[in-house]
């Protein structure tokens, strides 16, 4: 297919020609493939062999910026329409077809008057494409308001093909989109979500001094291997923690969160994606459009608030395909954090997909049998053998073992607390801790 050549690329990543294909025959798609599988191509392609513009529905300025100038380094004429941009001439110059990929944010495509539309599509619009389309969806883990109302430009898009992409939709998810957007009879592509080349495990941690320190150790052993790191927090002040603790070992760490500036986090993105610094500790605010592909370790300090944005941030790990390591470090407290999820919500539905969503994530923690399986079934994929090999659960061998003794002890001794004290005391009174005294 003409155009392949501005990429790179030899050969097709399975799916991606044939989702090309429904597009230039102005077919609507929904396209369901793994991160890092290469969906871009599907709309970045077909612009460059119709000679019409694609126009491309992102989430956030700093995903779109950093497209562009991929796609103007390739020689791709390629621009984006948001509060960012500072040049008042791309919205003309849009209009008469002289961008081969336009970005817009949801809000920009909202707002933008219907002239522009009628301007462009007379000039040539070859897809109109919904790049994380999970945000259009109440049921996804990353809901945005603004991707409910792109419905409304079927009305000035007529006879454009809608192309909704994703790596993470469940099939409630992959319903809502298809209603939402109103596609019709859309060509619908769901490619495995297995990553293979990630090895899955969690482990249960006490938070305090001494796991940062077991943890830093860890990074510190990563480091002196090849390619980069990424820790996620569920806090600020986690990630000002660990950052610290690695900093004092005279580990080079960027930081990454919503706190800080939009330069501040601009510069901590560019400096790990030049490999100036090899560790990023970041909260989930460093989540999409992370395109690096020798991240070789994910870790995440505490359990994630959704499955789905687990799977979405360990899958930034082994993009290049290369095995590569994702572990989840969680403390039962983490389980307690429902409410404060919820207070986010917005609607009844929202509420019952945090709690839905968070439960999930927590049945991942606990399991004992293949995580791999169970990501994938969750997303409502059948993996049909029992074990994967490459996840904790699988490697270990012979976990069953007769857990009777320590069982009759731990219960003895919540009972001699009298139920008090939560699980930690009666744990330290058998561990002869000092601090295992219950007061009297
Ligand atoms: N046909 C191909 N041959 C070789 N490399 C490819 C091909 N298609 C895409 N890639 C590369 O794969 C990587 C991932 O592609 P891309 O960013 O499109 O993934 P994605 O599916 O959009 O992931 P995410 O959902 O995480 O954003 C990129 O570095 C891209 O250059």
């Amino acid at each position: 297919m003409p155009g392949l050549k501005y990429f790179g690329y030899s050969v097709f990543r399975p799916y991606q020609k044939d989702v090309i294909q429904r597009i230039i025959e102005k077919r609507d798609c929904l396209v369901v493939m793994a991160t890092g599988s290469g969906k871009s191509l599907c709309y970045q392609l077909p612009p460059l062999v119709t000679g019409k513009t694609a126009l491309v529905v992102s989430p956030l300025i700093s995903l779109m910026q950093d497209q562009v100038m991929s796609l103007k380094q390739r020689g791709i004429n390629a621009e984006f329409l948001g509060s960012a941009q500072t040049d008042s001439s791309v919205q003309t110059k849009a209009e008469t077809g002289y961008f081969q990929l336009l970005f817009m944010t949801p809000e920009k495509a909202c707002i933008i008057p219907i002239s522009f539309w009628s301007k462009l599509l007379k000039a040539g619009v070859c897809l109109f494409a919904v790049d994380e389309a999970h945000c259009i969806s109440e049921w996804g883990h990353d809901f945005r308001l603004e991707y409910k109302q792109l419905d409304k430009l079927r009305t000035f898009l007529l006879g454009v093909p809608f192309v909704a992409l994703t790596a993470t939709a469940t099939e409630k998810v992959r319903i809502d989109i298809i209603n939402s957007l109103k596609l019709k009879n859309p060509y619908v592509t769901i490619a495995s979500f297995d990553r293979k080349n990630l090895f899955y495990g969690v482990k249960v941690i006490n938070r305090g001094q001494s796991f940062v320190d077991e943890l830093v150790q860890e990074i510190l052993k990563s480091v002196a291997g090849a390619g980069s790191i990424i820790v996620y927090c569920m806090t600020i002040k986690d990630v000002e923690e660990i950052s610290k603790a690695l900093k004092q070992l005279g580990v080079k760490a960027g930081t990454y969160h919503g706190q800080m500036g939009s330069k501040a986090r601009e510069e901590a993105h560019r400096l790990f994606i030049r490999d100036e610094i090899r560790v990023m500790v970041a909260t989930m605010a460093f989540g999409m459009g992370i395109d690096k592909p020798d991240v070789r370790h994910v870790i995440h300090y505490g359990c994630p608030k959704t499955l789905e944005s687990y799977y979405q941030e360990s899958g930034r790990c082994g993009r290049d395909g290369i095995a590569s390591v994702c572990w989840l470090y969680y403390a039962r407290s983490n389980f307690a954090k429902g409410d404060f999820y919820c207070g986010e919500s917005q609607t009844e539905n929202q509420r019952t997909a945090i709690m839905e969503s968070l439960l999930a994530a927590q049945r991942y923690c606990l399991l004992t049998t293949c995580r791999r399986k169970f990501l994938l079934n969750h997303f409502g994929e059948t993996y049909s053998a029992e074990t994967c090999g490459n996840c904790d659960n699988c490697m270990v061998s012979n976990r069953e073992r007769d857990m009777s003794r320590e069982s009759y002890l731990l219960m003895t001794s919540i009972q001699a607390c009298g139920g008090y004290w939560g699980l930690n005391m009666p744990i330290d009174v058998l561990r002869g801790s000092r601090v295992g005294t219950p007061p009297q």
